[in-house]
């Protein structure tokens, strides 16, 4: 399919207070609809955090590859990958078979109990924290104006992620020998063509160039980049939720910049025992929890489990 190439909207929440947003939720709307990527500025969080982030994530990935290697992923989605131990399974997007050219910690809210945090990274831990609270804080902010914009009753959705599940990314991709990043077919993806598990996807802006987007009908773009801005993707927990109203769009990474490369997304959605069926005013959905259909998104990537798509 070939549409030319679709503008990303961006969503400034500079002036916003809360509460009704006609102009806000209507760009939402239209960025959900018809995108499914929308950049968040104004968004108030300090970027000296976000900045703290990437480095930490650099200081993770130099750390020795038996340090990383000595906390192995787990079926929790957290802890270690190398670069070649997740394939992208999850999508008839791509069939390849070839190994994601990524490395990456993973880590989830710590409440849960089941993050293993390297040793001799003093302040790791309390950084990737913050950073991982406040996106929390800025994720709730936005429900609202999900709500608004899917036209659901106020208080619907907030009330599904209290808490929220999440898990963040902190990833690593070796620089790549150049070429033409664009051919979507082919070899050396740093993360083969795919959709996200999420409800929202939070990639931080940063100046390292390798992502790919294509919304539907749409040509592959190379996502512009913002500076201070959040790139936020809708996945395929609120694409099956709204009834296949919102775009789950399909992206891949790809590292032809020479440069090594760093991104840390944070993977948003309800509570795992979040049904995603009944959505007011939407069509259903096949029913299943945000936590089933994340757990075989996981299995499937990183274990090579073969069951189908709940
Ligand atoms: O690194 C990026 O920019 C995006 C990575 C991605 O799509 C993913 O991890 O699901
Ligand atoms: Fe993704």
């Amino acid at each position: 399919m070939s549409g030319g190439r679709a503008e990303i909207p961006v969503l400034d929440l500079a002036d916003w207070r809360g509460g009704a947003a006609p102009a806000l939720a209507a760009a939402l709307r239209h960025a959900l609809e018809k995108v499914g990527f929308h950049f968040v500025t104004g968004h108030g969080i300090d970027w000296s955090i976000v900045e703290a982030t990437f480095a930490e994530c650099r200081r993770f990935h130099a750390l020795p590859e038996a340090a990383k290697a000595s906390l192995p992923v787990t079926r929790q989605i957290t802890g270690y990958v190398g670069v070649g131990s997740g394939t992208t399974r999850t999508t008839a997007l791509y069939d390849g078979g070839q190994a994601n050219r990524v490395a990456a910690f993973l880590c989830k809210r710590e409440e849960e109990g089941l993050n293993h945090w390297p040793e001799g990274l003093p302040g790791f831990r309390e950084r990737v924290l913050d950073y991982m609270a406040a996106v929390d804080a800025l994720a709730q902010r936005l429900l609202p104006l999900y709500e608004q914009a899917l036209g659901l009753p106020a208080g619907w959705l907030a009330g599904r992620f209290a808490p929220a599940d999440m898990h963040m990314r902190l990833a690593w991709y070796p620089a790549e020998p150049a070429g033409d990043a664009r051919a979507a077919d082919g070899e050396g993806f740093g993360v083969a063509p795919h959709t996200d598990n999420s409800f929202m996807t939070f990639l931080p802006q940063n100046d390292l160039p390798g992502l790919w987007i294509r919304p539907a009908g749409r040509d592959w773009t190379e996502a512009p980049h913002l500076p201070g801005s959040f790139l936020v993707n809708s996945g395929d927990a609120l694409q099956r939720w709204s009834g296949g109203r919102v775009l789950s769009t399909e992206h891949f990474v790809r590292n032809r910049s020479g440069r090594e490369r760093v991104s840390i997304p944070l993977f948003y959605g309800p509570d795992a025992d979040t049904v995603l069926d009944g959505m007011p005013g939407h069509g259903s959905a096949v029913p299943v929890t945000y936590g089933a259909y994340t757990q075989w998104f996981s299995d499937r990537t990183y274990w090579g489990d073969d069951s189908p798509m709940p």
